[in-house]
């Protein structure tokens, strides 16, 4: 059985590349891996990928929510692939057409290439913003439809907040990676997170890996922090072999 501790992903949402070097160290150990996006690759690029990862550093998911055409997308993905991401992201909403250039730009790297997930509905959304951008359908009728189409497309998984993993869990099967942000510990603050549970709602839901920044690295003691959740994870999961 996979390890709660080994389930977390810490978001390592920073520009500066001390601060990320720090919070990979403190964290190590008591998470799975390393996310790194947007935010500290526009500002350190493969460089500082590299300098926080190391050699034989932690797996890293390398989170860049790629969305273009499909060449564009697939140049992109194979420029990742010297990084040796374990996972990588790409936007399901730019189709099935650049997922499957994107599957097939990572499929080079052999079976060491990365993960690829799609990101479904941003977990930052609700109906409403949904609707904002001329999406009616509900929000859970959305991220499922999308999933179906990563999948169809060669995706290994997709990103979906814990409100759908159950549902995506029957849709798409047992193999299909749900990587789940919009973790919420009762403890943190919700931020600008709206589809959100806890860590233990998303694990016993069907999730693979978890995603958590801030309720780790905005704590005094981060690994203390990913412990803490790790330890509400194992806490549910024994309660519920128990009954
Ligand atoms: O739908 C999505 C996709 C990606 N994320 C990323 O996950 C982390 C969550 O950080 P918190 O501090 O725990 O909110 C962040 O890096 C996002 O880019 C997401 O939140 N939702």
């Amino acid at each position: 059985m996979i390890s709660p501790a080994s389930r977390i992903f810490c978001a390592v949402d920073t520009t500066d590349l001390d601060a990320a070097r720090i919070l990979a160290g403190q964290v190590a150990g008591a998470v799975g891996g390393i996310k790194l996006g947007l935010e500290f690759f526009v500002a350190q690029g493969p460089a500082g990928v590299r300098a926080v990862i190391g050699e034989d550093g932690p797996p890293l998911f390398l989170d860049l929510k790629l969305h273009d055409i499909p060449n564009t997308v697939a140049g992109g993905v194979r420029a990742a692939l010297p990084l040796r991401p374990a996972f990588m992201t790409i936007h399901s909403s730019g189709g099935s057409a650049m997922m499957r250039a994107a599957a097939e730009a990572a499929s080079v790297a052999g079976p060491d290439r990365p993960k690829m997930l799609a990101v479904t509905v941003l977990t930052s959304l609700d109906a409403a913003d949904l609707s904002a951008v001329g999406q009616d359908a509900a929000v859970a009728d959305q991220v499922k439809r999308l999933a179906l189409l990563a999948k169809e497309s060669g995706m290994d998984g997709v990103i979906c907040s814990p409100a759908e993993v159950a549902m995506l869990r029957a849709a798409c099967g047992p193999d299909f990676i749900l990587m789940v942000p919009g973790i919420r510990p009762v403890w943190a603050a919700a931020n600008d997170q709206k589809r959100l549970m806890t860590p233990a709602q998303a694990v016993a839901a069907g999730a693979d890996h978890l995603v958590i920044g801030r309720p780790i690295t905005g704590q005094p003691d981060p690994a203390e922090a990913a412990r803490r959740i790790a330890a509400e994870i194992e806490a549910a999961e024994t309660g519920e072999a128990a009954r």
